[in-house]
């Protein structure tokens, strides 16, 4: 049986990896990783810290060009791919452009699909734009479903997928976190010189990113001036911030942040050099997706500047908080978790609903045994 697996951007590298593995350690299938090249470089350096190197890369991106002409360049440069391999699975995760072409691609070839993390849903079709569509476009072409909790799972229900296509399997993410956890747990070498030296001196590190497009421009300035007015309250902290490449994201925080005491701005991190400092952060405040599950985890307090997340479940068991993206609202959020130390204990303690780190063994086992490879134990709930 061949699949191939298709990732487009950092986060689908860093929740397709253990996927990978988990794929590679049955000698009955043959797998094809495909890198569509949506963010070429942070994806090889994230899948190079799984010691996973790419079989296919396409050179989709150039500088400003629109999400139609992406679509339409990856449509093409995908298609060329299936034709050539005729693959019995495609793999996709998420939600970008990348997954959403990808799953088309498959279904005009009649090749079945599986997605993984399906039925997340903000039921708002401009938050996150274009990732909502994408995703709902997904669901009504995949073969299988692997939600990752049973919130999502009823989603897709409610739209009519057939319950013996979905599988409740947890987040990969939970996966990919552990297995890089014990490699940098207590290992200061990962982490950058000015944050081993504010652990030694006891302060605490308040972990920050922030890059989503709904973000972009006003939203931006505002969580910057937010981090610059926290910076100057609190002596004992020291705020970390690496920013992606993004040129409008760089622009706006470095000319806010930059040179000020008790901010430490750093490029994008490779994987294993961002778990580290995950461990040896006091809290999070984040409008990633991925971060609001790999936080709860390692029980770190995660905020979440952003309106709406699709997902809820973090904020349901309360290891997670959404502050939006207003300045006023995110010191007010930091500051309670920084003055009040049961609301922090709180927060810390609070049920990580996202996995426990099978995800990958069960979708593995469900696409064999949906091809009549494996008798498997994957459940359908
Ligand atoms: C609506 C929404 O939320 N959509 C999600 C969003 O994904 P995201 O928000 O999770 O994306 P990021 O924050 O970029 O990545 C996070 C991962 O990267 C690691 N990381 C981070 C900083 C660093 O310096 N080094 C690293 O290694 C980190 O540990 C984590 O695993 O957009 C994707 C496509 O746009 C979507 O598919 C995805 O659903």
């Amino acid at each position: 049986m061949k699949i191939i697996v298709i990732a487009g951007t950092r986060p689908e590298a860093v929740k397709l990896a253990p996927v990978v593995m988990e794929l590679r350690r049955h000698p009955e299938i043959t797998t094809l990783l495909c890198n569509s090249g949506q963010h070429q470089q942070m994806i090889d350096d994230t899948f190079a810290d799984f010691k996973i190197v790419p079989d296919i890369s396409l050179n989709v991106m150039s500088h400003g060009q629109s999400l139609a002409v992406l679509t339409s360049k990856l449509y093409v440069a995908i298609d060329e791919v299936f034709e050539k391999e005729k693959p019995d699975w495609v793999i996709v995760q998420g939600d970008t452009t990348t997954v959403m072409v990808g799953a088309m691609c498959a279904f005009y070839r009649h090749i079945k699909v599986a997605h993984i993390e399906a039925g997340l849903r903000s039921y708002d079709k401009f938050a996150p734009f274009p990732e909502e569509v994408n995703r709902q476009i997904v669901t009504r072409v995949a073969d299988l479903h692997f939600a990752p909790t049973r919130l999502s799972y009823a989603n897709l229900i409610k739209e009519g997928i057939p319950p013996e296509q979905v599988f409740v399997t947890g987040n990969t993410v939970i996966d990919a976190l552990l297995w890089v956890r014990d490699f940098v747990k207590g290992k200061n070498d990962f982490l950058h010189i000015d944050v081993q030296k504010a652990l030694e001196q006891g302060k605490k590190i308040i972990l920050i990113t922030g890059h989503r497009r709904e973000n972009l421009g006003d939203g931006l300035v505002d969580i910057c001036n937010a981090i610059k007015e926290l910076s100057y309250k609190y002596m004992d902290c020291l705020f970390v911030y690496p920013v992606h490449l993004n040129p409008l994201v760089q622009r706006t925080v470095r000319s806010i942040l930059s040179n000020h005491a008790r901010v430490l701005l750093l490029p994008p991190l490779s994987y294993l050099h961002f778990q580290a400092l995950l461990n040896a952060s006091y809290l999070v405040l984040t409008d990633s997706g991925g971060i609001q599950e790999e936080a709860p985890a390692l029980s770190k307090p995660v905020l979440v500047m952003r309106d709406v997340t699709e997902r809820p479940e973090g904020v349901q068991t309360g290891c997670a908080k959404l502050v939006g993206s207003d300045s006023s609202a995110i010191v007010k959020g930091v500051s309670e978790l920084l003055d009040n130390h049961d609301a922090y204990i709180k927060m810390k303690n609070a049920k990580n609903p996202y996995g426990h780190g099978h995800s990958s063994e069960r979708i593995v086992r469900a696409i064999m045994d949906a091809s009549g490879l494996d008798i498997g134990d994957a459940e359908a709930v």
